[in-house]
């Protein structure tokens, strides 16, 4: 029997961020493995026009949770949604609701983010430092509280190259800039941004770093741990290999690669793709909920949920697999054939820009016009070329990050637990992994069928004609034009054919004498 699963059986749980990518599945993985768990309390705020039961239910029909409605066929049930804004005061949640958080929660899952890199530095702080200063106060006068699990991201200290599992001071107190975000105006907020991230590529990770801060200065005497993953992929094992249900991180450049927009991407092939699967993540998670509420260590731990130490790959290998696998998979009506690679310098990066994104962007968008459709090339490229922009950081650089109390973790889990709560990397084949992730993300983001794989397939073949077509025509003209204007062309032109007629004579004339 699992201990861990044993331990969530009877209690309340309540989660954060439930509705995003990692909170799903560790919904799915709670109420898979301990079906006989209290309640999970979600915070959730009505969002396009959808109540906040629609939204429960939306994710409860979707896939993902097949497996749940065998295991707990009430599941719908034990979830308790309850309407929460993390940007306004006391999260807007009702009295009654409030009450009864309070006074039944066992376990806190604090996964709710803003995890845009570009967001303005007033909502990264709201949501990512001062929503989470409110929940530990709120945590704080739960007396049935046995630990607060605070999700971090292993970026939250990229300025630095040897990571440890600690909470590193940032330069100015996150108390300090919740205040000046309350009286300073928008404008002076955009200019004094650059100098207070600092070293930090953008609000996104500064402000997850200010958030470790004030879990560990303000967590008082909660059993508190901050996990920290590094980039989340789509599921590795469970509930099913591949599942993924945004675009962030790879997921929307593989699309883009995939559907042949993404041509050169500015990486550094041999630098470490610390990917980490959505559900190993969600294992580690859960086994540090059970581990910090029963054996209560001293101090809050922080634990690196990463793979470049224990089993790296590199962006060179990844992408290269994610290449491969679309000549096996290929996704449908692809605006080019998928043959991206990459750059590695600024004036190269610049050239194919020009060469590979922009220009067959502006062909298409006249070729659009011309057929009295809307243009939209363009303005996709552009957005892509953004995305690119604010990817590259993290694609041309290491980091090391050191595991020891993920590893320590490991070794205090039961042979049962290992196996039930596997967050071991090493077993992971990346290739397998790769494969799986791309196919997951034809199936689950595009929505595609794999009965059109043969007619993708005869697609790409057109667009490899067009291709090679294209580019003789373009040839022949080029040529033409040189030939026109440059006498060395002429007699380079002149040589080939004579050399060339030549050859033709010289072989007609022994294959004659062979017969
Ligand atoms: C040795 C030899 C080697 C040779 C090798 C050759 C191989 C060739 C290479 C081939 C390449 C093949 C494929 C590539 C696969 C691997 C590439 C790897 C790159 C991966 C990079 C990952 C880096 C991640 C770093 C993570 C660090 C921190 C991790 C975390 O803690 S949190 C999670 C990370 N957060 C994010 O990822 C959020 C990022 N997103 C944003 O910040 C914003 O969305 C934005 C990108 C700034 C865009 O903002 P906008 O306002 O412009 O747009 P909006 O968000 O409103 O969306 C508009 C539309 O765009 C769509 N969209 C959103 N995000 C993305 C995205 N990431 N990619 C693509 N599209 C996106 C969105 O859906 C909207 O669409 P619409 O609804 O249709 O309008
Ligand atoms: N994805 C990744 O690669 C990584 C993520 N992380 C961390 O993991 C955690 C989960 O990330 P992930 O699942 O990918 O993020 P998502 O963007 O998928 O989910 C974010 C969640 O936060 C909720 N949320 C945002 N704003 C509010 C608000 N004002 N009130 C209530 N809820 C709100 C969202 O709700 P709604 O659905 O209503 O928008 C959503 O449920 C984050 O803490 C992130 O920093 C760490 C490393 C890597």
């Amino acid at each position: 029997m699992s201990m861990i699963a044993a331990f969530y059986g009877g209690k309340a749980i309540l989660i954060t961020g439930a509705t995003g990518f990692m909170g799903k599945v560790l919904m799915e993985k709670l109420f898979r493995t301990s079906p006989d768990l209290k309640v999970v309390y979600i915070l959730v705020r009505p969002k396009q026009g959808q109540t906040l039961q629609q939204r429960v239910f939306q994710i409860l029909d979707s896939k993902l949770f097949e497996k749940v409605k065998e295991v707990c066929p009430n599941v719908h049930e034990k979830i308790r949604a309850i309407s929460a804004d993390l940007n306004q005061n006391d999260f807007a949640i009702s009295k009654e609701d409030m009450k009864e958080l309070l006074s039944h929660t066992n376990i806190i899952f604090h996964c709710a983010a803003t995890v845009r890199f570009d967001d303005h530095l007033r909502h990264a702080v709201q949501l990512n430092v001062t929503a989470t200063q409110q929940l530990l106060l709120m945590a704080s006068q739960m007396p049935k509280l046995e630990a607060f699990i605070h999700i971090s991201t292993a970026f939250s200290n990229c300025n630095l190259k040897h990571i440890d599992e600690v909470v590193y001071p940032c330069p100015v107190e996150p108390k300090k800039i919740i205040d000046s975000m309350e009286w300073l105006d928008d404008a002076i907020i955009d200019e004094i941004t650059p100098k207070l991230i600092g070293d930090w590529p953008n609000t996104y990770t500064y402000t997850k770093a200010l958030g470790e801060v004030v879990v560990q200065q303000e967590g008082g005497n909660l059993n508190i741990a901050i996990i920290r993953p590094s980039i989340m992929g789509a599921t590795w094992q469970e509930p099913f290999p591949g599942w993924v249900d945004n675009l962030n991180g790879p997921s929307g450049l593989i699309i883009a690669a995939g559907k042949g927009f993404l041509r050169s991407i500015r990486a550094t092939p041999m630098a470490v793709a610390d990917l980490i699967p959505a559900d190993t993540v969600v294992n580690l998670t859960l086994a540090v909920g059970w581990y910090t509420a029963v054996h209560r260590p001293k101090s809050t731990l922080v634990y690196h949920c990463t793979s470049g130490n224990l089993n790296p790959c590199n962006w060179g290998k990844m992408g290269l697999q994610v290449l491969a696998t679309f000549e096996k998979i290929p996704f449908e009506r692809a605006f080019r054939r998928p043959n991206a690679d990459f750059t590695t310098n600024n004036i190269t990066t610049h050239y194919w820009n020009a060469v590979s994104h922009r220009a067959p962007a502006i062909i298409y968008d006249f070729y659009l016009r011309l057929t009295g459709r809307k243009p939209r090339m363009t303005k996709l490229m552009n957005r892509l070329l953004r995305t690119l922009s604010m990817l590259e950081y993290f694609v041309n650089r290491s980091w090391e990050w050191s595991t020891y109390n993920t590893e320590m973790l490991m070794s205090e889990l039961s042979p049962e637990d290992q196996r039930v709560f596997n967050f071991d990397v090493r077993q992971l084949n990346w290739l397998e992994y790769i494969e799986n992730y791309v196919l997951g993300v034809k199936k689950y983001l595009l929505k595609e069928d794999m009965a059109g794989i043969p007619e993708a397939k005869q697609h790409l073949k057109r667009l490899r004609n067009i291709h090679y077509l294209f580019n003789t025509a373009l040839f022949l003209i080029a040529w033409r034009l040189l030939i026109a204007r440059s006498q060395v062309a002429r007699n380079v032109w002149f040589f080939i054919v004579s050399f060339c007629y030549k050859f033709l004579s010289y072989f007609r004339a022994s294959s004659t004498l062979n017969v």
